[in-house]
Protein backbone atom coordinates (compact mmCIF):
# COMPACT_ATOMS: atom_id res chain seq x y z
CA UNK A 1 0.00 0.00 0.00
CA UNK A 2 1.26 3.87 -0.74
CA UNK A 3 1.75 6.12 1.29
CA UNK A 4 1.09 9.22 0.31
CA UNK A 5 3.17 10.57 -2.90
CA UNK A 6 6.10 9.22 -1.14
CA UNK A 7 5.32 5.94 -2.21
CA UNK A 8 6.90 4.58 0.38
CA UNK A 9 5.15 0.53 1.52
CA UNK A 10 3.69 0.25 5.30
CA UNK A 11 4.63 -2.59 7.29
CA UNK A 12 2.85 -5.52 6.49
CA UNK A 13 0.23 -6.98 8.60
CA UNK A 14 2.34 -9.78 9.85
CA UNK A 15 5.09 -7.37 10.96
CA UNK A 16 2.77 -4.92 12.62
CA UNK A 17 1.18 -8.21 14.63
CA UNK A 18 5.17 -8.54 15.73
CA UNK A 19 6.30 -5.34 16.14
CA UNK A 20 2.76 -4.76 18.05
CA UNK A 21 4.21 -8.07 20.54
CA UNK A 22 7.09 -5.75 20.69
CA UNK A 23 5.96 -2.55 21.26
CA UNK A 24 2.65 -2.78 22.17
CA UNK A 25 1.48 -1.03 18.85
CA UNK A 26 -0.03 2.60 18.87
CA UNK A 27 -0.05 2.49 22.71
CA UNK A 28 3.59 2.71 23.02
CA UNK A 29 3.68 6.72 23.58
CA UNK A 30 6.00 7.24 26.31
CA UNK A 31 8.26 10.07 26.90
CA UNK A 32 6.01 12.81 24.69
CA UNK A 33 6.03 16.18 26.35
CA UNK A 34 7.93 15.04 28.90
CA UNK A 35 5.91 12.38 30.10
CA UNK A 36 7.08 8.76 30.86
CA UNK A 37 6.87 5.46 28.65
CA UNK A 38 3.77 3.97 29.62
CA UNK A 39 0.19 2.29 28.31
CA UNK A 40 1.66 -1.19 27.32
CA UNK A 41 4.60 -0.21 26.17
CA UNK A 42 7.12 -3.26 26.08
CA UNK A 43 10.38 -2.02 25.25
CA UNK A 44 11.82 1.47 24.31
CA UNK A 45 12.19 1.81 20.81
CA UNK A 46 13.36 5.21 20.11
CA UNK A 47 13.01 6.75 16.62
CA UNK A 48 15.94 8.89 14.99
CA UNK A 49 14.99 10.71 11.95
CA UNK A 50 15.73 13.53 10.05
CA UNK A 51 16.84 15.10 6.61
CA UNK A 52 18.81 13.86 4.25
CA UNK A 53 22.62 14.92 5.55
CA UNK A 54 21.02 16.46 9.09
CA UNK A 55 23.44 14.33 10.75
CA UNK A 56 21.75 11.29 11.81
CA UNK A 57 24.66 9.05 10.82
CA UNK A 58 26.45 11.40 13.47
CA UNK A 59 24.13 11.41 16.42
CA UNK A 60 23.71 7.42 16.42
CA UNK A 61 27.39 7.31 16.31
CA UNK A 62 27.09 8.99 19.36
CA UNK A 63 24.58 6.24 20.58
CA UNK A 64 26.74 3.95 20.09
CA UNK A 65 29.34 5.40 22.10
CA UNK A 66 27.33 5.72 24.54
CA UNK A 67 26.80 1.73 24.60
CA UNK A 68 22.79 1.80 23.22
CA UNK A 69 22.57 -0.18 20.43
CA UNK A 70 21.16 1.46 16.88
CA UNK A 71 19.59 -0.51 13.66
CA UNK A 72 20.49 2.03 10.78
CA UNK A 73 17.94 1.42 7.84
CA UNK A 74 20.19 2.79 5.19
CA UNK A 75 22.51 -0.53 6.11
CA UNK A 76 19.40 -2.67 6.10
CA UNK A 77 18.83 -0.97 2.26
CA UNK A 78 21.61 -1.44 0.76
CA UNK A 79 21.51 -5.35 2.20
CA UNK A 80 18.25 -5.32 0.12
CA UNK A 81 20.09 -4.76 -2.98
CA UNK A 82 23.02 -6.89 -2.80
CA UNK A 83 23.92 -8.68 -5.65
CA UNK A 84 21.68 -11.91 -5.82
CA UNK A 85 19.08 -11.21 -3.03
CA UNK A 86 15.55 -10.93 -3.41
CA UNK A 87 15.23 -7.07 -3.48
CA UNK A 88 17.97 -6.96 -6.05
CA UNK A 89 16.26 -9.48 -8.47
CA UNK A 90 13.28 -7.37 -8.49
CA UNK A 91 14.94 -3.53 -9.09
CA UNK A 92 16.81 -5.21 -11.38
CA UNK A 93 14.31 -6.63 -13.33
CA UNK A 94 12.34 -3.45 -13.16
CA UNK A 95 15.12 -0.57 -13.80
CA UNK A 96 17.01 -2.98 -16.47
CA UNK A 97 20.74 -4.10 -16.74
CA UNK A 98 21.74 -0.71 -17.52
CA UNK A 99 21.79 -0.03 -13.16
CA UNK A 100 24.19 -2.50 -12.93
CA UNK A 101 28.10 -1.87 -12.62
CA UNK A 102 30.87 -4.54 -14.04
CA UNK A 103 30.59 -6.26 -11.30
CA UNK A 104 27.11 -7.07 -11.24
CA UNK A 105 26.23 -4.97 -8.31
CA UNK A 106 23.77 -2.34 -8.48
CA UNK A 107 25.28 1.08 -9.36
CA UNK A 108 24.12 3.12 -6.44
CA UNK A 109 24.77 6.46 -7.92
CA UNK A 110 23.65 5.37 -11.25
CA UNK A 111 20.08 4.70 -9.63
CA UNK A 112 20.46 7.44 -7.14
CA UNK A 113 20.31 9.83 -10.00
CA UNK A 114 17.86 7.75 -11.94
CA UNK A 115 14.87 7.76 -8.79
CA UNK A 116 16.08 11.07 -6.90
CA UNK A 117 14.89 13.04 -10.29
CA UNK A 118 11.73 11.17 -10.93
CA UNK A 119 9.21 10.50 -8.17
CA UNK A 120 7.27 8.02 -10.34
CA UNK A 121 10.64 5.94 -10.54
CA UNK A 122 11.56 6.31 -6.69
CA UNK A 123 7.74 5.47 -5.90
CA UNK A 124 8.71 2.10 -7.57
CA UNK A 125 12.03 1.40 -5.86
CA UNK A 126 10.30 2.11 -2.40
CA UNK A 127 7.59 -0.50 -3.25
CA UNK A 128 9.97 -3.30 -4.61
CA UNK A 129 12.77 -2.86 -1.54
CA UNK A 130 9.80 -1.52 1.61
CA UNK A 131 9.01 -5.39 2.25
CA UNK A 132 12.67 -6.04 2.07
CA UNK A 133 13.50 -2.95 4.72
CA UNK A 134 10.91 -3.50 7.00
CA UNK A 135 11.24 -7.34 7.87
CA UNK A 136 15.50 -6.55 7.65
CA UNK A 137 14.83 -3.61 10.42
CA UNK A 138 12.55 -6.49 12.44
CA UNK A 139 14.96 -9.13 12.34
CA UNK A 140 17.25 -6.95 13.46
CA UNK A 141 15.06 -5.37 16.29
CA UNK A 142 14.71 -8.95 17.27
CA UNK A 143 18.25 -10.06 17.60
CA UNK A 144 18.53 -6.90 20.40
CA UNK A 145 15.56 -7.80 22.15
CA UNK A 146 17.20 -11.61 22.50
CA UNK A 147 20.42 -10.06 23.65
CA UNK A 148 18.00 -8.44 26.44
CA UNK A 149 18.31 -4.86 25.02
CA UNK A 150 15.75 -2.88 26.16
CA UNK A 151 16.55 0.66 24.64
CA UNK A 152 17.19 0.20 20.69
CA UNK A 153 17.47 3.34 18.88
CA UNK A 154 16.07 2.77 15.14
CA UNK A 155 17.53 5.09 12.33
CA UNK A 156 15.03 5.22 9.70
CA UNK A 157 15.46 8.46 7.25
CA UNK A 158 11.93 7.51 6.14
CA UNK A 159 10.54 6.85 9.10
CA UNK A 160 7.22 9.23 8.93
CA UNK A 161 7.08 8.76 5.59
CA UNK A 162 6.88 5.01 5.97
CA UNK A 163 4.64 5.52 8.58
CA UNK A 164 6.83 3.64 11.04
CA UNK A 165 6.61 6.79 14.09
CA UNK A 166 3.57 5.42 15.38
CA UNK A 167 6.15 2.19 16.77
CA UNK A 168 8.60 4.12 17.78
CA UNK A 169 8.68 6.72 21.27
CA UNK A 170 9.96 9.12 21.49
CA UNK A 171 10.46 10.69 18.26
CA UNK A 172 13.82 12.16 17.78
CA UNK A 173 14.16 14.61 14.78
CA UNK A 174 17.76 15.71 14.11
CA UNK A 175 17.07 19.31 12.25
CA UNK A 176 19.83 21.83 10.59
CA UNK A 177 18.65 24.62 8.71
CA UNK A 178 18.13 24.21 4.50
CA UNK A 179 21.47 26.36 3.84
CA UNK A 180 23.69 24.20 6.25
CA UNK A 181 21.52 21.00 4.80
CA UNK A 182 22.40 22.04 1.17
CA UNK A 183 25.93 22.60 2.08
CA UNK A 184 27.04 19.78 4.06
CA UNK A 185 24.74 17.52 1.48
CA UNK A 186 26.95 19.10 -1.54
CA UNK A 187 30.43 18.65 0.82
CA UNK A 188 29.72 15.03 2.03
CA UNK A 189 29.18 13.63 -1.38
CA UNK A 190 30.54 15.88 -3.62
CA UNK A 191 27.49 16.45 -5.25
CA UNK A 192 26.00 19.06 -7.63
CA UNK A 193 23.53 21.89 -6.61
CA UNK A 194 20.91 20.01 -8.63
CA UNK A 195 21.82 16.54 -7.40
CA UNK A 196 22.04 17.53 -4.20
CA UNK A 197 18.33 19.32 -4.31
CA UNK A 198 17.08 16.74 -5.98
CA UNK A 199 17.88 14.26 -2.79
CA UNK A 200 16.17 17.36 -0.09
CA UNK A 201 13.15 17.35 -2.35
CA UNK A 202 12.46 13.82 -2.39
CA UNK A 203 11.73 13.38 0.88
CA UNK A 204 8.79 15.19 3.37
CA UNK A 205 10.20 18.85 4.49
CA UNK A 206 12.32 18.88 7.61
CA UNK A 207 10.38 21.36 8.91
CA UNK A 208 7.02 19.44 8.97
CA UNK A 209 9.40 16.24 10.84
CA UNK A 210 10.30 18.41 13.53
CA UNK A 211 6.59 19.56 13.93
CA UNK A 212 5.79 15.87 14.77
CA UNK A 213 8.80 15.19 16.73
CA UNK A 214 8.98 14.20 20.78
CA UNK A 215 12.37 15.76 20.76
CA UNK A 216 14.56 18.11 18.39
CA UNK A 217 18.34 18.35 18.03
CA UNK A 218 19.17 21.84 16.16
CA UNK A 219 22.11 20.54 14.28
CA UNK A 220 22.85 23.57 12.87
CA UNK A 221 25.42 24.88 14.88
CA UNK A 222 29.07 23.32 15.73
CA UNK A 223 30.04 19.48 16.25
CA UNK A 224 30.60 20.69 20.09
CA UNK A 225 27.05 21.82 20.10
CA UNK A 226 25.84 18.81 19.00
CA UNK A 227 27.30 16.92 21.76
CA UNK A 228 25.86 18.89 24.21
CA UNK A 229 23.07 18.76 22.81
CA UNK A 230 23.51 15.05 22.69
CA UNK A 231 24.41 14.91 26.10
CA UNK A 232 20.66 16.41 27.26
CA UNK A 233 18.93 13.70 24.84
CA UNK A 234 20.87 10.83 26.09
CA UNK A 235 19.84 11.46 29.58
CA UNK A 236 15.81 11.88 28.45
CA UNK A 237 16.14 8.21 26.72
CA UNK A 238 18.02 6.45 29.11
CA UNK A 239 15.22 7.04 31.38
CA UNK A 240 14.37 4.54 34.08
CA UNK A 241 12.32 1.86 32.22
CA UNK A 242 8.46 1.67 33.67
CA UNK A 243 7.44 -1.61 35.09
CA UNK A 244 5.46 -2.04 32.28
CA UNK A 245 8.01 -1.87 30.26
CA UNK A 246 10.13 -4.08 32.46
CA UNK A 247 7.93 -6.69 32.74
CA UNK A 248 7.45 -7.13 28.63
CA UNK A 249 11.54 -6.88 27.64
CA UNK A 250 13.18 -10.13 27.98
CA UNK A 251 14.83 -9.54 31.02
CA UNK A 252 11.23 -9.43 32.05
CA UNK A 253 9.29 -11.91 30.49
CA UNK A 254 12.18 -14.52 31.95
CA UNK A 255 11.49 -13.59 35.24
CA UNK A 256 7.95 -13.60 34.80
CA UNK A 257 8.41 -17.18 33.52
CA UNK A 258 10.64 -18.40 36.55
CA UNK A 259 8.11 -16.27 38.91
CA UNK A 260 5.34 -18.97 37.31
CA UNK A 261 7.87 -21.92 37.28
CA UNK A 262 8.77 -21.48 41.08
CA UNK A 263 4.39 -20.63 42.06
CA UNK A 264 3.62 -24.07 39.93
CA UNK A 265 6.20 -26.52 42.04
CA UNK A 266 5.72 -24.54 45.30
CA UNK A 267 1.77 -25.05 44.83
CA UNK A 268 2.37 -28.78 43.82
CA UNK A 269 4.48 -29.21 47.46
CA UNK A 270 1.60 -27.64 48.85
CA UNK A 271 -0.59 -30.32 47.73
CA UNK A 272 1.21 -32.95 47.53
C1 LIG B 1 18.66 5.10 -4.41
C2 LIG B 1 19.82 4.48 -3.66
C3 LIG B 1 20.34 3.25 -4.41
C4 LIG B 1 20.96 5.53 -3.63
O1 LIG B 1 22.04 5.01 -2.88
P1 LIG B 1 23.13 5.98 -2.22
O2 LIG B 1 24.25 5.09 -1.76
O3 LIG B 1 23.49 7.08 -3.18
O4 LIG B 1 22.42 6.68 -0.99
P2 LIG B 1 22.13 6.03 0.48
O5 LIG B 1 21.45 4.73 0.34
O6 LIG B 1 23.37 6.09 1.28
O7 LIG B 1 21.03 7.03 1.05
C5 LIG B 1 21.43 8.32 1.51
C6 LIG B 1 20.22 9.04 2.01
O8 LIG B 1 19.29 9.25 0.94
C7 LIG B 1 17.99 9.30 1.46
N1 LIG B 1 17.15 8.31 0.77
C8 LIG B 1 17.46 7.05 0.43
N2 LIG B 1 16.44 6.47 -0.21
C9 LIG B 1 15.46 7.38 -0.26
C10 LIG B 1 14.15 7.37 -0.80
N3 LIG B 1 13.67 6.28 -1.40
N4 LIG B 1 13.41 8.50 -0.71
C11 LIG B 1 13.90 9.60 -0.10
N5 LIG B 1 15.14 9.67 0.43
C12 LIG B 1 15.91 8.58 0.35
C13 LIG B 1 18.11 8.98 2.96
O9 LIG B 1 18.15 10.16 3.70
C14 LIG B 1 19.43 8.28 3.05
O10 LIG B 1 19.99 8.43 4.34
C15 LIG B 1 19.45 4.09 -2.20
O11 LIG B 1 19.26 5.26 -1.44
C16 LIG B 1 18.22 3.22 -2.12
O12 LIG B 1 18.28 2.05 -2.41
N6 LIG B 1 17.08 3.81 -1.68
C17 LIG B 1 15.84 3.09 -1.55
C18 LIG B 1 15.78 2.39 -0.21
C19 LIG B 1 15.37 3.30 0.88
O13 LIG B 1 14.22 3.68 0.96
N7 LIG B 1 16.34 3.67 1.77
C20 LIG B 1 16.05 4.46 2.94
C21 LIG B 1 15.88 3.58 4.15
S1 LIG B 1 14.52 4.07 5.15
N1 LIG C 1 27.51 19.84 13.67
C1 LIG C 1 28.15 19.58 12.54
N2 LIG C 1 29.07 20.44 12.07
C2 LIG C 1 29.72 20.21 10.90
N3 LIG C 1 29.51 19.14 10.11
C3 LIG C 1 28.59 18.25 10.53
C4 LIG C 1 27.87 18.41 11.75
N4 LIG C 1 27.02 17.35 11.89
C5 LIG C 1 27.20 16.57 10.81
N5 LIG C 1 28.14 17.10 9.98
C6 LIG C 1 28.57 16.57 8.68
O1 LIG C 1 27.46 16.72 7.80
C7 LIG C 1 27.39 15.64 6.89
C8 LIG C 1 26.01 14.97 7.05
O2 LIG C 1 25.94 14.31 8.31
P1 LIG C 1 25.41 12.81 8.43
O3 LIG C 1 26.10 11.95 7.41
O4 LIG C 1 25.52 12.43 9.85
O5 LIG C 1 23.91 13.04 7.98
P2 LIG C 1 22.73 11.98 7.79
O6 LIG C 1 21.52 12.66 8.26
O7 LIG C 1 23.10 10.69 8.42
O8 LIG C 1 22.69 11.82 6.22
P3 LIG C 1 21.93 10.69 5.31
O9 LIG C 1 20.50 11.03 5.34
O10 LIG C 1 22.50 10.88 3.96
O11 LIG C 1 22.26 9.36 5.89
C9 LIG C 1 28.54 14.72 7.23
O12 LIG C 1 29.61 15.01 6.36
C10 LIG C 1 28.88 15.09 8.67
O13 LIG C 1 30.24 14.83 8.97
Amino acid sequence: MLVGSFGIQKVSVTQQFCLSIFVGGEGNRGLVKGKDLKQGAKMRLVGLTGGIASGKSTVSSMFKHSHIPVVDADIVARDALKKNSGGYKKVVAAFGPDILQDDGQVDRLKLGRIVFSDASKRQLLNRLLAPYISSGIFLEILKLWLKGHKVIILDIPLLFEAKMDKWTRPIVVVWVDPETQLRRLMERDNSTEEDARNRINAQMSLDLKKSQADIVIDNTGSRQDLQERFSEVLSQVKRPLTWTEFWLSRDGALTALLGVIIGVLAGKNFFW
